[in-house]
C-alpha cells in the first residue's frame, strides 16, 4: 500500500503541492483527477522520486521511501509511465522493453510472454524503432515496458492523452485486467472523466496544489467531480 501524507513540493520558490495526502491499495485503481496545472504530475513525480519533496511522508508497504533515489524506488516495485510516454525513439521495441530489466535480478531478465498477450501489437513490431510507432502504440509500449519490471505499484500519467478511441479501450481493458489480479496498486492520472470512472475504485480530485475531494467512486457526487474538472 502507498501512503502519501502531507506532502509539500516546490519548484524553486513556487509551491506546487500543499499538504497532499492520498493512498493507493493493491487490487484497486486510484484515480487522480484535476484540470491542467493543478499538480497531478508533480504528485506522481514526488511518489516515483523524480522530484524531491520539501516536507511530508511517502510510505510504500510501511517503509518511508521519500528520500530514496528513483532507482531504489523502482527496485521496490514502483513503475512510472510518464506523460508523453518517453519511449526511446532510436531503440527498437524489444530494446525499449529490455530497459525495464535494469531493476531485475539477472535470472529474471526475460520479457514475459504475458506482455504480448496484453499488447499483441507489440509482438509484430519487436524490430521496429520506438519512434516509428504511432502515438497509441508508443503508449502501449510505455505501459508494457513498465510491466516488464514486474511492478507492485504502477503510476500512469494520462495514458489516454492524444490517443485514438480504439486504443483507449484496449488500454482500459489492460488496466482492468491488472486490477482484477489483486496484487498491483494502480495510480492513474486522468483528465478524461469517463475513462477514470469506469476504472477507479477511489477518486482524488486536485485543485491548485491541494486535494479538494477524495473518496470511493460511489460515494462521490459525479456532478461535483465533473464541475471541478471543467474549465
Ligand atoms: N519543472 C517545473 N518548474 C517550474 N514549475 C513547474 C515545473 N513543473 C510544473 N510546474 C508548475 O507546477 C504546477 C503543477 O504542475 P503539474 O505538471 O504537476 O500539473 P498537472 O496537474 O500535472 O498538469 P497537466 O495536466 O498539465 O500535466 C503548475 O503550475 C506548473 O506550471
Amino acid at each position: 500500500m502507498l501512503q502519501v501524507e502531507k506532502v509539500d513540493l516546490y519548484y524553486g520558490a513556487a509551491i506546487a503541492l500543499r499538504q497532499v495526502s492520498l493512498t493507493a491499495e493493491a487490487g484497486a485503481v486510484t484515480c487522480l483527477l484535476g484540470r491542467n496545472g493543478v499538480g497531478k504530475t508533480s504528485t506522481l513525480r514526488a511518489i516515483v522520486g523524480a522530484h524531491p519533496i520539501a516536507s511530508g511522508s511517502i510510505k510504500w508497504d510501511g517503509e518511508e521511501i521519500s528520500r530514496l533515489p528513483m532507482y531504489e524506488r523502482a527496485r521496490r516495485g514502483i513503475a512510472w509511465v510518464p506523460q508523453g510516454r518517453d519511449v526511446f525513439p532510436l531503440l527498437t521495441v524489444r530494446e525499449n522493453l529490455e530497459t525495464g530489466f535494469a531493476v531485475l535480478p539477472r535470472g529474471a531478465r526475460k520479457i514475459p510472454d504475458e506482455i504480448f498477450d496484453l499488447f499483441p501489437v507489440l509482438k509484430t513490431m519487436l524490430r521496429r524503432r520506438g519512434g516509428d510507432l504511432s502515438g497509441g502504440q508508443q503508449q502501449q509500449l510505455a505501459i508494457a515496458r513498465a510491466l516488464v519490471m514486474k511492478p507492485r505499484l504502477i503510476v500512469l500519467d494520462e495514458p489516454t492523452e492524444g490517443i485514438q478511441p480504439s486504443i483507449i479501450k484496449d488500454i482500459g481493458r489492460v488496466i482492468a485486467l491488472l486490477r482484477s489480479r489483486g496484487d498491483m496498486a494502480i495510480l492513474l492520472v486522468e483528465q478524461y472523466f469517463d475513462f477514470a470512472q469506469e476504472l477507479a475504485q477511489t477518486m482524488v480530485v486536485m485543485d491548485r496544489g491541494d486535494i479538494v475531494l477524495a473518496g470511493r467512486r460511489e460515494d462521490l457526487d459525479e456532478a461535483d467531480v465533473r464541475r471541478r474538472l471543467s474549465v
